[in-house]
């Protein structure tokens, strides 16, 4: 299979993104990564829990011609929750109807998409956390018992009608599982937690990309990308075309480890993945906030960045790395930190939020 990619090689990224962002694709690269994304279990690298979950209660549900219990798919941007709740659907061999949190802006929004589904669809809501109250509302009884309570008419002639719904699954997505509601939690039968992935599993996503897009690639050249791309395939993918696009200019096209070490030096990516944004952050916690405990906020004013993008998008990566240390009182640098930045680190570096005082 090929790709049609365009050539982006003197394309510079637009200055607000990231080359290593996990953050939302832009449409264009939406464009590239539904080509990229696989389409079955089978094909789909890492997460082996939830995996190995899926397949058992796929295979049920579909033995039994029932509904899969409803899904909820959590971890941050770009490990592939969107993904598998395509393959999820795929895989039961029912439609995929796809929305987002806050795209329901009305209780009537939700209710026309619930009665559109056919049997045993999948009903996919992105961004769930930031479903609106009165719509999470008429989500209950749809989860519960498969009926939705309509309003019709207005003033003292309203009154309310029970409508039967066709047995669905709904999957929903969050980067933020601690956001949700506890009633809508209490509601998904199956919780993924999708984890950040090994060098060696980005390697194989990288290689299998690679080859999606007619690029000769090596094994050492597809581990030096998937070493830098802070455990995420969605960065992999993207740092993958930077790289293709550098051997095509400055070498003959193959991507080695030499040509990867050269491109992702030139897009200042360093070899533990990390990227400005990350290092902006280390050098504010351990400078101007002596190692920290320091709160969110205030890394937020210090380096420019809302605190919702740092809690989501940057400091996951650098908490699982240990670089990070998240507690009641405030985030730390660890002596990681100080390593990775050549700093010595004060005696009471990274023992904990009870140290130093
Ligand atoms: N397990 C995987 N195996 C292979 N490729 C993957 C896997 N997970 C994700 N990808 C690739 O990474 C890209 C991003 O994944 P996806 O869009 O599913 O992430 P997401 O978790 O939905 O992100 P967001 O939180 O921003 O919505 C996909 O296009 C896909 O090509
Ligand atoms: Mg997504």
């Amino acid at each position: 299979m090929t790709i049609q990619t365009d050539n982006f090689a003197s394309a510079p990224p637009p200055p607000d993104r990231r080359v290593v962002s996990a953050g939302p694709a832009s449409p264009h690269e939406e464009a590239i990564e539904r080509a990229l994304r696989p389409k079955l279990l089978d094909e789909y690298v890492g997460q082996a829990k939830v995996r190995e979950q899926l397949d058992i209660f796929i295979g049920a549900a579909r033995k039994r011609s029932e509904a899969l219990d409803h899904v909820l798919l959590f971890g941050p941007p770009g490990l592939g929750k969107t993904t598998l709740s395509h393959i999820i659907a795929a895989e039961l061999g029912v439609n995929l109807r796809q929305t987002s949190g806050p795209v329901l802006e009305k209780p009537k929004d939700l209710a026309a998409l619930l009665t559109n589904l056919e049997k045993n669809d999948v009903l996919f809501i992105d961004e769930i956390h930031r479903l609106s109250p009165v719509v999470e509302e008429i989500l209950y009884p749809a989860l519960e018992d498969y009926q939705i309570d309509i309003m019709i008419g207005e003033g003292p002639a309203a009154r309310s009608i029970k409508l039967d719904l066709q047995p669905f699954t709904l999957v929903g997505a969050t980067t933020r599982a601690g956001m949700l509601t506890n009633p809508l939690r209490d509601r998904f039968g199956i919780v993924a937690r999708l984890e950040f992935y090994t060098a060696e599993e980005l390697q194989r996503i990288v290689r299998r990309s690679a080859g999606l897009l007619n690029t000769p690639i090596d094994e050492d050249g597809a581990f030096e990308i998937a070493r830098r791309s802070r455990g995420t395939p969605r960065i992999a993918n993207r740092l993958l075309r930077r790289v293709r696009d550098y051997a095509e200019v400055k070498g003959d096209g193959r991507i080695t480890r030499g040509i990867a070490e050269l491109a992702l030096t030139m897009l200042d990516v360093d070899p533990q993945g990390f990227d400005v944004m990350d290092r902006k952050l280390l050098e504010a916690v351990i400078h101007r906030f002596d190692g920290g405990p320091v709160g969110l906020d205030n890394i937020a004013a210090s380096i420019g960045e809302e605190s919702g993008t740092i809690e989501d998008v940057i400091e996951p990566y650098l908490i699982q790395q240990g670089y990070l240390q998240r507690t009641p009182r405030g985030r730390i640098a660890t002596l990681a930190a100080y390593r990775h930045l050549g700093v010595t680190p004060p005696k009471s570096a990274g023992e904990g939020p009870t140290s130093g005082d």
